[in-house]
């Protein structure tokens, strides 16, 4: 295949791709079987699911915080590895994550917070990042003064943005988002959105993002439920 070929279909490529995926937590017996799953690069899609069903197992099988048992799952087309430190480098290199809780080093500052994903990478951030880190948090609203202040004397929706920023710094193929809205009001919760999207369409990036809030799923080019991707029981783990 020619270079020009290669960058073409990487561009038309997926994001995320299960197949015949399988796992279970040996503690309680719960399972998550994926046939097939696909995530064409640039989309964004929104996965719903009752309390309990499986979402967050589901999202860190994609980004390789747990390990499948069985099959395949790819990520910007690297296959996921079995070593748990050749995960950890794969996600640091293509994967943005939101949390639930943001889950910042509050003793950190914000800026060293958003440098984080390159600290898990090779150990320190050189000066062109850091000018890209301040940069982005500027735009995302976190204003100069508080960029070397702890991130524990951050309001909550200041603490929103350092989260996508740090999610977004390395330009990753695939940014997920695991219920990041769950304890905000109406109104944050939809200025986070915005905030959302927009940084995540200008990076480039493609976004799975997890919630049993119906609502939100109108606002994503596809809202799907866990339930039609995965088969899920609890028994016993052969
Ligand atoms: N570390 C773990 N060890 C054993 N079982 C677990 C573990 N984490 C989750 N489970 C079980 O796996 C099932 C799915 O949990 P999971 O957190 O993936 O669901 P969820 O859809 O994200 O739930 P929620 O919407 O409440 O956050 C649950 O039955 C839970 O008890």
């Amino acid at each position: 295949m020619s270079f020009a070929a290669a960058q073409a279909s990487a561009e038309e490529g997926e994001a995320l791709s299960m197949r015949d995926v399988a796992f279970a937590y040996p503690s309680t017996g719960f399972q998550i079987r994926i046939e097939s799953f696909r995530l064409h690069a640039g989309e964004n899609i929104f996965l719903r699911g009752p309390s309990g069903s499986g979402k967050t197992t589901f999202l860190s099988l994609a980004t390789g915080l747990l390990a499948a048992d069985g099959g395949e799952i790819v990520v910007a087309g690297k296959k996921t590895p079995k070593r748990a430190a050749a995960r950890d480098a794969l996600r640091a290199k293509f994967i943005g994550i939101i949390h639930q809780q943001f889950n910042l080093l509050s003793y950190l500052d914000t800026l060293s917070n958003v440098l984080l994903p390159f600290a898990f990478g090779r150990g320190f951030a050189d000066g062109d990042e850091r000018h890209k880190a301040s940069e982005l948090l500027t735009t995302l609203g976190v204003p100069q003064h508080l960029h070397k202040a702890p991130a524990r004397a951050l309001s909550v929706g200041q603490q929103q943005r350092v989260a996508i920023a740090r999610a977004l710094i390395g330009r990753p193929a695939l940014v997920v988002a695991d219920e990041p809205t769950s304890a905000l009001d109406v109104e944050t919760r939809d200025a986070f959105l915005d905030i959302l999207f927009d940084s995540v369409n200008a990076a480039g990036s493609t976004l799975l993002m997890v919630s049993h809030d119906p609502v939100i799923g109108q606002r994503f080019d596809h809202a799907i439920d866990l339930r039609d991707v995965a088969k899920t029981e609890i028994g016993t783990v052969s």
